[in-house]
């Protein structure tokens, strides 16, 4: 028998920081330093990337690529594809490792995910992020965002806020009694499934359940596989056990059915789009007669964000907010703003909004994200190109008109140029649709119309992610913030839609954009733990009657 680990200590933490952000200016030895590693990564590429079960490399012999978005005739990855067979042995490995890395003491655990966030800090901080620019399409400051600073943030504030949680315990002790909380890791594994536009949001999908002593199989986006192999190698190099986490690209749908039909499915842990979100859901409720208890189900999905600008918003914020909103990594952010609504006074007039918009449309770059200074470069994937280019037919159809962009190229990287779509219907296919492209659809309302422009925010879609208030007057912001309460889980005053910082804004939306368990909070810790209640008697008792029962 193993022996049970003792922890002799309330061990502390290291302090827990946002990792600072770099800037990467030019002539900075921070630029120099990504800019080699992108470059030998480009020289480098295609590299191989097995499957990794029980902590070994596996070879299926069935492979696929990931392609550069950039420039799809090159491949940064060819990678081996699992099966239902191998998702099982997977599964199998995993809830053999379960025992023990159950048992590791909290700060052990934490030991690890600290040590892979300084790994990412440092020595994998620009292979991380040349990995996810080159397989991603992110630039030099998205990839910064995301792959160093977020992937951090999740990995070190993910064991502040386990360790908060740990120390949510009974305050109440009756006489000759103690009273305790363990925070069980759920019986069985988790499957998570991850999106290809976040690094971070992959390792956090991974990284929650595991901290709390779960085991996971892990299915990657098929267009974010080798930043997310690095992560894995990441964990594995800070000491994560093998077994821990099992990774397992391929089919989804294969590798989806293999772990949803297994008894020792214990939950979910998904980011993606709603309507595969949906699809699980049922499927794992017409499975639910097999499992040996209720899997829990977290899943966080699209949006259709949206700008309200008040007649006393700051013009030129709202402006430059809208362009980052809509525009920066060519709108493939859940959370990017898709639905603008700006009062018709503020639009229209000489010097107004619109001429604003349009005029700092003129400073954007696009192109190779090799290239550091586009500020936009190409969308992921040949299907996402075809759909967002059908969606501009569909709103010029409906009666939509194309102030800018509506054009792209997909010749040698899918390029789709910022669209700007003004309608004079607030309900046509744009503002309703969730299109994961460079795109933003713009109602002008009239401007003594705000509390029904409200309503309409409200109720135009069937997502609620996220959404801003531009506003000076503090009273619209304050009717805002109370009208507009359940069209997003994310609200914003005079901020963008986009840029949620771990530690600062807790992610999440509800309605159709998903469970809003609240990425980057102690919350959806909560939802990978099953809490036994322990309480233990001191005093021995002489009677079964209590003094009541005396006559
Ligand atoms: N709310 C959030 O926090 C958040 C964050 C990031 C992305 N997203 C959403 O994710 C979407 C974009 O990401 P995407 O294109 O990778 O999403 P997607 O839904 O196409 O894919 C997500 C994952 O699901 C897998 N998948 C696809 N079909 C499946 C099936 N039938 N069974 C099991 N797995 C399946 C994919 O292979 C991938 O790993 C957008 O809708 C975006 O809004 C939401
Ligand atoms: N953290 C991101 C959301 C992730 C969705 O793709 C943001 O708020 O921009």
């Amino acid at each position: 028998m193993a022996m049970p680990a003792p922890q002799l200590g309330h061990f502390g933490l290291p302090r827990t920081l946002n990792e600072p952000m770099r800037n990467y200016e030019p002539k900075s030895s921070d630029r120099a330093g990504l800019q080699a590693a992108v470059d030998s990564m480009l020289a480098s590429a295609p590299f191989d990337v097995p499957l990794i079960i029980n902590g070994q490399a596996v070879q299926s012999g069935k492979t696929a690529q990931q392609l550069n978005p950039s420039n799809h005739s090159q491949a940064l990855c060819r990678y081996q594809e699992a099966d239902a067979n191998l998702t099982r042995k997977a599964i199998d490995g995993a809830l053999a490792a379960k025992k023990d890395w159950e048992a590791m003491p909290f700060a052990d655990r934490a030991a690890i995910f600290l040590k892979a966030a300084d790994l990412i800090a440092g020595k994998y901080r620009f292979p991380l992020m040349a990995a996810t620019m080159l397989g991603q399409g992110k630039n030099v400051w998205q990839a910064e965002i995301d792959a160093a600073a977020e992937t951090c943030d999740f990995l070190r504030f993910g064991v502040k806020f386990v360790d908060e949680l740990y120390k949510v315990q009974p305050s109440e002790h009756a006489k000759g009694m103690y009273n305790r909380m363990e925070y069980r890791a759920l019986e069985g594994f988790i499957f998570a499934i991850s999106p290809f536009n976040f690094t971070a949001i992959a390792a956090n999908l991974v990284g929650v359940p595991t901290l709390v002593g779960n085991v996971a199989v892990w299915k990657p986006s098929p267009m974010a596989i080798y930043s997310n192999y690095l992560i894995y190698k990441i964990f594995e190099e800070a000491g994560m056990p093998p077994g821990v986490i099992q990774f397992v690209p391929g089919p989804a749908e294969e590798i989806a059915t293999a772990a949803i039909e297994h008894k020792f499915f214990a939950g979910l842990h998904f980011t993606g789009s709603t309507h595969v979100f949906r699809h699980l859901w049922k499927q794992i409720a017409s499975n639910m007669d097999k499992y040996t208890g209720y899997p829990r189900i977290v899943g966080e999905t699209g949006g259709k964000n949206f700008h309200l600008v008040h007649p006393s918003a700051d013009v030129d914020t709202a402006v430059h907010q809208a362009v980052r909103g809509a525009f920066e990594y060519q709108g493939q952010k859940c959370s990017a703003l898709s639905r603008l609504y700006v009062p018709q006074s503020l639009w229209s007039k000489p010097g107004g909004f619109k001429e604003k918009l349009l005029a700092s449309l003129q400073s954007i770059s696009q192109g190779p994200v090799e290239d550091f200074k586009h500020f936009m470069g190409p969308v992921i994937a040949k299907h996402s190109f075809d759909k967002i280019i059908s969606l501009i037919e569909a709103a010029k159809k409906d009666g939509g008109k194309i102030i800018a962009g509506g054009t792209g190229d997909d010749s040698k990287g899918f390029y789709v140029k910022p669209t700007v779509i003004e309608t004079t219907d607030p309900r046509s296919v744009t503002m309703i649709n969730e299109i994961f492209g460079p795109v933003v659809t713009i109602y002008a309302y009239p401007d003594n119309e705000f509390e029904e422009t409200c309503h309409l925010i409200d109720t135009t879609t069937e997502y609620a992610l996220t959404g801003s208030i531009f506003a000076q007057d503090r009273s619209a912001v304050v009717k805002a913030t109370n009208l507009l309460r359940n069209s997003s889980g994310m609200f914003y005053i005079n901020g963008k839609c986009t840029g949620a910082v771990v530690g600062q804004q807790p992610f999440g939306g509800a309605r159709a954009s998903g469970t809003n368990d609240k990425a980057g909070s102690m919350q959806v810790f909560l939802r990978f733990v099953s809490a036994r209640t322990i309480s233990e008697s001191f005093l021995p008792i002489d009677t079964h009657l209590y003094p009541s029962n005396l006559v």
